[in-house]
């Protein structure tokens, strides 16, 4: 059903008269990448701003009391020109929250408590990032699907919609960036206990997250969700705050475990694949690859007299030459193949889609890149070459194929090096 994708700019807008908490939040906020902040001191400047540059506006942040507009007017105003809101108060008693979570506002905030102005900085920080975050609502009942996804945009969350089960799953199958799916548990056909079991099939919990849902659910239900794969319950009806730290939870759990898991699978120095990550990326091309009938190339190439890189320009040195040398070979690779550090001063390209001729096309293209390459080192040219050997017939598998590349490779080096020796295809 519909996509509702959010389109909203990278600045956010504090409105505050007290110079030392808009300097703080701008100085924290502004270390966001990729933010921007504008400070207005009264609701005037703040109309200036919003008016010059409401496309760009993502966020504002308004205090409640300004010289201008001492009774919160700033808050309706700023959200009737559609920019989301989040409120800073010195306090607030319970008529005058129920007030401002009515209005529709993202969440407010005490700004005498400094540990709340880290929650501040952190909320931005959370609504910037959901804007590349995906969240699927399934719900048979239009005015509930309706009213979640209002909240859910309030934190700027890419939207999805289903009404039942079989359309939820193929929601998902379409749209490979959700990550989290609401669920009510009453819908016709497929329930919800049995939908999730049905996502849980195919998507693990390092995947997406679900958040099971019911109008009064018992005890009982909530354990059936979650047995079913669900990572949450919210029963209806629900505080809106409760809602939002549960949604926020749940995908900031996701998040942390997709950078672990990516952490696990890069080389820290260069950014690149590590080994552990090529061995099984490679594996699973490299059966494809036999599935599809389609070749596949392992490149393995080294950066020759390296240790005199090193022995020039000390290891700071040679470590921003890696760096370079990593940047260039992701540029003049396909994003469909694999790049590695395969050790110090060694690289692996797994390319799919080739056959022999193309494989040592790619293969010299590599070398003359390299030997080509600009680097400077404090004001000094470095001047690289690289040796590179090449296999394309899958023999045993992918380390059988590494092995034989790694032999090519010492071969081009005792030859000489800067050249690259290739298998013959059948030999
Ligand atoms: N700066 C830096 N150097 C590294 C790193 N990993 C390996 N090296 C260096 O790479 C050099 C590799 O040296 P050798 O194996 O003797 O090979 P080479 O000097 O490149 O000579 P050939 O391979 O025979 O052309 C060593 O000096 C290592 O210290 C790294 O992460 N950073």
């Amino acid at each position: 059903m519909v996509s509702d994708v959010d389109k909203r700019g990278h600045t956010l807008l504090v409105v505050e008269d007290s110079r030392s908490v808009a300097g703080l939040l701008a100085d924290r906020i502004g270390l966001i990448e990729g933010v921007t902040v504008e400070v207005a001191g009264t609701l005037e400047e703040a109309r200036k701003i919003v008016l010059a540059r409401k496309d760009a506006l993502f966020l504002a942040v308004l205090d409640l009391n300004l010289p201008d507009a001492p009774d919160g007017e700033v808050v309706p105003w700023v959200m009737s020109q559609g920019v989301p809101v989040l409120v800073l108060t010195a306090g607030l008693n319970d008529n005058e929250r129920d007030g401002l979570m009515d209005m529709g506002i993202v969440d407010y905030v005490n700004k005498t408590n400094p540990s709340e102005i880290e929650h501040v900085v952190r909320t931005v920080e959370r609504i910037y990032r959901n804007r590349h975050i995906s969240v699927l609502v399934v719900d048979d009942s239009n005015s509930a699907r309706a009213y979640l996804m209002e909240l859910l945009r309030r934190y700027g969350y890419r939207l999805r919609e289903a009404r039942d089960g079989a359309s939820a799953l193929a929601q998902l199958e379409q749209h490979e960036d959700i990550r989290l799916v609401l669920c009510d548990q009453n819908m016709p056909g497929m329930d919800g206990v049995a939908l999730i079991g049905r996502i849980r099939q195919r998507y693990s919990r390092s995947h997406l997250c679900i958040i099971g849902m019911s109008n009064y659910g018992s005890g009982m239900l909530s354990a059936r969700l979650l047995k079913a794969g669900a990572n949450d319950f919210i029963n209806r009806p629900f505080l809106e705050e409760e809602f939002f730290v549960r949604v926020n939870q749940n995908v900031e759990l996701i998040e942390l475990i997709r950078s672990m898991e990516e952490n696990a699978n890069r080389d820290p120095l260069t950014g690149l694949y590590n080994r552990r990550y090529l061995a099984d990326a490679g594996r699973m091309m490299l059966e494809a690859a036999a599935r599809n009938g389609q070749g596949l190339a392992v490149i393995l190439m080294d950066l020759d007299h390296f240790k005199s890189v090193n022995d020039r320009f000390g290891h700071f040195g040679g470590d921003e030459v890696l760096r370079k040398v990593a940047r260039h070979l992701l540029e003049i690779t396909r994003s469909s193949d694999i790049v590695a550090r395969y050790g110090g001063e060694e690289f692996c390209v797994v390319a799919q889609n080739v056959d022999g001729h193309k494989a040592r096309l790619l293969a010299e293209k590599l070398r003359a890149e390299i030997a080509a390459l600009e680097v400077t080192i404090k004001g000094t040219a470095v001047s690289l070459s690289a040796s590179l050997g090449v296999v394309v017939r899958p023999g045993s598998g992918l380390e059988d194929m590494l092995t034989r590349a790694d032999r090519l490779l010492y071969e081009a080096k005792s030859s000489g090096r800067d050249q690259v020796r290739m298998e013959q295809e059948n030999p």
